[in-house]
């Protein structure tokens, strides 16, 4: 039976937090001082969740990223599971992209479509994220020729299967893959707001894909216009640039949210600014390790941001290509912010306070996070 086979369970079995397809659970982030190794590892994978910054194509597994690749054998994607962990190996942020790209075009029909999005909701499921905002970006498909209305059609249908068979809620953020410059800007703009076309799931706007050269202010015209129907603004700042990056996002882009928001260390009076005005940093630790955005775990200012107050969560951001998935981004926190149960739950709860969700959910995942801490807390 295959890992995607197996029936998802809310009562999360002492499952270790696979690293790269399916290692050995990795214990080498958590503190062996503090709770024994395997409590936490294992208080972890069932603790309910919220993800809130992991990208569409970037959470292709590798079964189906293998089963895309034979499907297109023209493709440069290795079909063999073991050979996609070389693939999946990068130099620096460009080489990544360049990666993630030949990803994308293995996405080729509305059915591929619907099959990666319903397979990245069971891998959610199976870490207990009962929320997820999910970054896609339509404007790298469309171009593609997959129709638009088909596209919508096909994420539609996978959010409700999966609400309805794994409990686990989606929403969509759509992003402006940012290199692609102010054509693709307009297109996802149009997709997000056009009445006849924007999905039910869409619930954010961001801005994606490498920082260097790619001014934020240049984009405000389409955030605004986003924001103006209502959806709400998570750009990407402050990965592969300096914190005027993410200042830019803060001014110009009207930033609810900021993702990575790594540089911000940087600049004590940004620091100062997103701690007063609870501006959420989207944390994905391991992301910025393999994209050379930083050098080593135990360099990332996840710390300084806790310390200066500032409100972060801790997300994956493309798990299969970075050898992580959301339980290990959170043995990393538990890690370099000496976190134990308690502190790991209030960390899911920050995710759910700051995410899109209505009231009534997060009231529901807070309650489980709640009952769950407190059962496995219990004498
Ligand atoms: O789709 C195309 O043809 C295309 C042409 C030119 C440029 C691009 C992009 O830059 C796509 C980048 C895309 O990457 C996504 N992503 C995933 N992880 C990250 C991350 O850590 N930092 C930034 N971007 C990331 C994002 O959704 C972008 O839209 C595409
Ligand atoms: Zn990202």
């Amino acid at each position: 039976m295959s890992p995607h086979d197996q029936p998802i369970t809310r009562a999360a079995p002492r499952e270790a937090c696979r690293r790269r397809f399916g290692e050995e659970p990795l214990t080498e982030h958590l503190d062996a001082s503090a709770a024994p190794l395997r409590d936490l590892h294992a208080f972890i994978a069932g603790l309910p969740k919220a993800e809130l910054h992991v990208h569409h194509v970037g959470s292709a597994s590798p079964r189906i990223v293998s089963e895309l690749a034979s499907r297109h054998p023209d493709s440069k994607v290795p079909s063999d599971p073991e050979a996609l962990v070389d693939f999946f190996t990068f130099t620096d942020f460009a080489h990544f992209i360049d990666v993630y790209l030949s990803v994308v075009d293995l996405i080729r029909t509305p059915e591929d479509v619907r099959l990666l999005t319903y397979e990245i909701a069971r891998d959610l499921a199976r870490q207990q994220v009962r929320y997820a905002e999910l970054t896609i970006t339509p404007w790298s498909s469309t171009r593609r020729n997959i129709d638009e209305r088909a596209f919508m059609d096909a994420i539609e249908d996978a959010r409700k299967s999966a609400e309805a068979e794994f409990g686990t809620v989606l929403r969509w953020c759509f992003d402006i893959p940012g290199e692609a410059g102010l054509e693709a800007a307009e297109e996802t703009v149009r997709l997000a707001t056009d009445d006849r076309l924007r999905p039910e799931g869409l619930v954010s706007f961001g801005l994606g894909g490498p920082e260097i050269g790619v001014e934020r202010p240049q984009f405000k015209p389409y955030f605004d216009r986003a924001i103006a129907a209502g959806l709400r603004s998570v750009p990407h700042a402050g990965e592969t640039t300096g914190p005027q990056t993410v200042w830019d996002a803060l001014t110009d882009l009207r930033a609810e949210r900021i993702g990575h928001g790594t540089s911000s260390a940087q600049d004590p009076k940004l620091l100062a600014h997103l701690a007063e005005h609870r501006i959420p940093l989207e944390v994905c630790p391991t992301s910025n390790i393999a994209t050379r955005a930083v050098r080593t775990l135990d360099e990332h200012p996840i710390k300084e941001f806790v310390q200066a107050g500032v409100v972060i969560t801790v997300n994956s951001d493309d798990p299969p290509m970075f050898g992580t998935d959301l339980n290990n981004e959170y043995a990393v926190a538990a890690r370099l912010l000496n976190l134990h149960e308690q502190g790991l739950a209030e960390l899911a709860k920050t995710a759910v306070d700051v995410s899109f969700l209505d009231e009534p959910g997060k009231a529901r995942i807070r309650q489980e996070i709640d009952s769950y801490t407190a059962s496995w807390l219990a004498p």
